[in-house]
Formats: structure tokens, C-alpha cells, sequence
């Protein structure tokens, strides 16, 4: 059995294993006790937001523990609406004009791709909807698979509040143009002397562990970070620069006031501590990881187009796109079948057709939104390699599909 679905989730690393294992033994206080058990766990908690913040060159103050992306983009997106409205009521409009959101001068306005996670574009679309924001999906380029910078300067507008666009895709791997979106933004606002920030989120679920990702060198007042996807365990944490001062950030959930009453709700330490563990191990490591995971991705690609010569699509591979070193996602031309077909087929190779949220009964949107016609979409298979793929591994799967496809 090959498993080549590290986009979908990754094993636990056997170092975060032994951390998460031990601290459910050693560190069980709750991390609000001011007693001995209780400052053990806060002590844990420390140490993994010092390794969490130092993966993503942000400060530990910075980091704020969630339970995974979901919640994590959710979040974000919530805090820019409300942003908007405590400013709203803050020049004059009145809760009354808020709850009137639906008159266009009130309502917020949102700048995001057409190639986000569910997480991101499901709460866009739920704002749109009930007409609390307005919203601008910018169409990623199909022969790049990334969204053109001038494309979302072109879409602000007096009412825009966020702009929010992934770091990379998590079915074609192709990296977006974060940092320079950031830049150009700033340097639209510094120009026209407009003191209104636009507030600048990513979602760098799939990037992190797979290429460097520096909050500073990004320029994003925001970046959600999801821990399954780095060999660390299923919660998150959000980076906001300077929260509650420089990046508005309002709670979600009202509780005991954990997190700096960012965060409601008992932390949970073990989990957390494995968390870091991940991160320590990503900043320690990530150029190994980056370096193996590419030169086996390459190996699989040239695989491929050596076993089905002229009957493969490269989806999302471009001379002026960059992806990430571990996203294959390839469409079989030379076949009737479908791409859950395949896999349903190949038994020994596990991998997707896409987005592990989507079941696979329709072709991917996102490649669909890249003008990939719906033929070559409903032959895809995204495969995306790990830190311990092996080209045996490689060799093993191709063989399994060629098995498939020559039948
Ligand atoms: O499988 C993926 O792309 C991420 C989880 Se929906």
C-alpha cells in the first residue's frame, strides 16, 4: 500500500508522537491553576508558542492556539466583518445602520480567489448571501493557476476590508503571490494617503512544512496554520500581528478568558505540545523535507510521462507558476475512466482526486476554474508525496496505475 495523500493529512512525526504521549502524562494541570500542575502546563504551552512563532518568523505573542484551519479562517474572517462594523459605528452609523448591512454604502467588502479552501470560500459566499459583505472572487489565471496581482488591486474598492488569498492550492500546489499582493496594497495606501487599513490574511495550511513561510516577508496581518498538515496533530493556531493593536482580533467563543481572552476554552496542552514539536521540527529541517519531497514529486512526473507517453496532463504545471515540492496533479487522457474510478481501481495506491472534503462525485471546481476542460477534470488525480516517499514508492503506484489503465 503506497499512501501519496499528504495534501489531504499527514502521519503524526514519531518525535511529535513521543511529545503529545508524555505531556498527557506530565503536564495534565489546567494551565490557569496557579498551583504546580497547572504552571507545568502553562510552561508547555509557552514553549510550544515560542516553536510555533519561530516557523513562521512571527513573535510568541503573535500565535493564538485554535482547533484547526477551519476555525482558524473562520475566525479571521469574522474579525475583518466585525472590524468593519465597530468602525462602521465608530463614524457614526449606528447598530441600527449595521443591522441595515444590506444597503451597499454599509457593507463591507471582501477580496478573495476563486481557488480557496471550503473554509475560506463557504464563509465569503455565506456573507455574500445574507448580504453582510460584499464579495470579489478573483479568477486565478488557467495557464498559470494564480491569481494576477493587478487583478485584486483593480477589485479595491472605498469599502474593502480584507483581502484574503491562499498561499498555495491544495490540489494543484500552485503557490499564489501573497507577498507581492501584500506589497502592492501597502504601497497603493501609502500613495494615496488613505489611513483605512485593508486588512491581509493567508491561508498557509498547505505551505507550511513544504516551502519557508515568513509572516514578515509575507506582509500578511494574518495567517492560519494547520498542524495535520506538518506531521503535527489536528488543532491549529492563527498568526495576527500585534492582536487586539496593530491586527484587529475579536473572540469567537466567550469563555474563561484563555488565550488572552482571545480564545475561550481549556487549552489543550498535549496537542499543543505536539504542535510545537511539528514546528520546531519544520524549522529545523525544512530544507531536507523541501529538497526530498521535490526530487520525488519530479521522479513521479517523469514517470508518468514516460509510462503514458502523450497521454498525460501536468494540471497546474507552468514555466511561470511556482507549485510545491510535493503536488502532482495529473489528468489520464488515453482512458474512459474517471479519476475515482482509477484510484477505486488501483487498490494499493492511495491517493485523491482532489480536495479530500470533496467526495470525488464531480470533477474538481478548482480545476474546472482554471479552464481545464471537464473531460481532463474528471481523469485527475491529485498525488502529493510525503517526507518518507520513497521512489520505490513511486515506482510501486505508477505500476499499480499502468496495471489499471492497460486493462
Ligand atoms: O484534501 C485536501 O485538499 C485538504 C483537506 Se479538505
Amino acid at each position: 500500500m503506497v499512501y501519496l495523500d499528504y495534501n489531504a493529512t499527514t502521519p503524526l512525526d514519531p518525535e511529535v508522537v513521543e511529545v503529545i504521549t508524555e505531556t498527557l502524562t506530565t503536564a495534565w494541570g489546567n494551565p490557569s491553576s496557579s498551583h504546580e500542575a497547572g504552571v507545568k502546563a502553562k510552561h508547555v504551552i509557552a514553549t510550544a508558542r515560542q516553536q510555533v512563532a519561530r516557523m513562521v518568523g512571527a513573535k510568541p505573542s503573535d500565535i493564538i492556539f485554535t482547533s484547526g484551519g477551519t476555525e482558524g479562517n473562520n475566525w479571521i474572517l469574522q474579525t475583518a466583518l466585525q472590524h468593519f462594523c465597530r468602525g462602521s459605528s465608530k463614524i457614526g452609523l449606528s447598530m441600527g445602520d449595521w443591522n441595515d448591512a444590506k444597503s451597499a454604502r454599509n457593507r463591507p467588502h471582501f477580496i478573495t480567489s476563486n481557488i480557496e479552501h471550503d473554509s475560506i470560500k463557504l464563509v465569503l459566499e455565506h456573507f455574500l448571501s445574507t448580504g453582510l459583505a460584499d464579495v470579489t472572487f478573483i479568477q486565478a489565471r488557467p495557464l498559470t493557476g494564480c491569481v494576477h496581482v493587478q487583478d485584486v488591486i483593480d477589485a479595491i474598492g472605498p469599502s474593502t476590508i480584507m483581502v484574503t488569498v491562499m498561499l498555495a492550492n491544495n490540489e494543484t500546489g500552485v503557490i499564489q503571490p501573497v507577498s507581492e499582493i501584500c506589497q502592492r496594497i501597502k504601497s497603493l495606501k501609502r500613495k494615496k494617503g488613505e489611513t483605512e487599513r485593508i486588512l491581509l490574511h493567508t491561508d498557509a495550511a498547505q505551505a507550511i512544512g513544504k516551502i519557508p513561510v515568513d509572516v514578515q516577508e509575507l506582509g500578511v496581518d494574518y495567517l492560519t496554520i494547520v498542524g495535520h498538515k506538518f506531521y503535527g496533530p489536528r488543532i491549529g493556531a492563527v498568526f495576527a500581528h500585534n492582536p487586539g493593536e496593530d491586527a484587529p482580533l475579536y473572540p469567537l467563543l466567550f469563555g474563561g478568558g484563555q488565550e488572552r481572552n482571545f480564545r475561550s476554552g481549556t487549552e489543550n496542552t498535549p496537542m499543543i505540545a505536539g504542535l510545537g514539536k511539528a514546528a520546531e521540527l519544520v524549522s529545523s529541517n525544512l530544507d531536507k523535507y523541501q529538497t526530498h519531497m521535490a526530487t520525488v514529486r519530479d521522479y513521479l512526473e517523469e514517470s508518468l510521462q514516460q509510462t503514458f507517453p502523450d497521454s498525460v496532463s501536468l494540471n497546474g504545471k507552468s514555466p511561470d507558476s511556482q507549485r510545491l515540492p510535493n503536488t502532482c496533479n495529473v489528468s489520464f487522457l488515453g482512458t474512459s475512466l474517471k479519476g475515482h474510478e482509477i484510484l477505486s481501481r488501483a487498490v494499493s495506491v492511495q491517493a485523491s482526486v482532489g480536495a479530500a472534503c470533496h467526495a470525488g462525485d464531480r470533477p474538481s471546481h478548482i480545476l474546472l476554474s482554471l479552464g481545464i476542460p471537464e473531460t481532463v477534470a474528471w481523469r485527475a488525480l491529485r498525488i502529493s508525496v510525503g517526507r518518507e516517499t520513497t521512489k520505490e514508492d513511486i515506482d510501486l503506484a505508477v505500476q499499480e496505475l499502468k496495471s489499471v489503465l492497460d486493462s
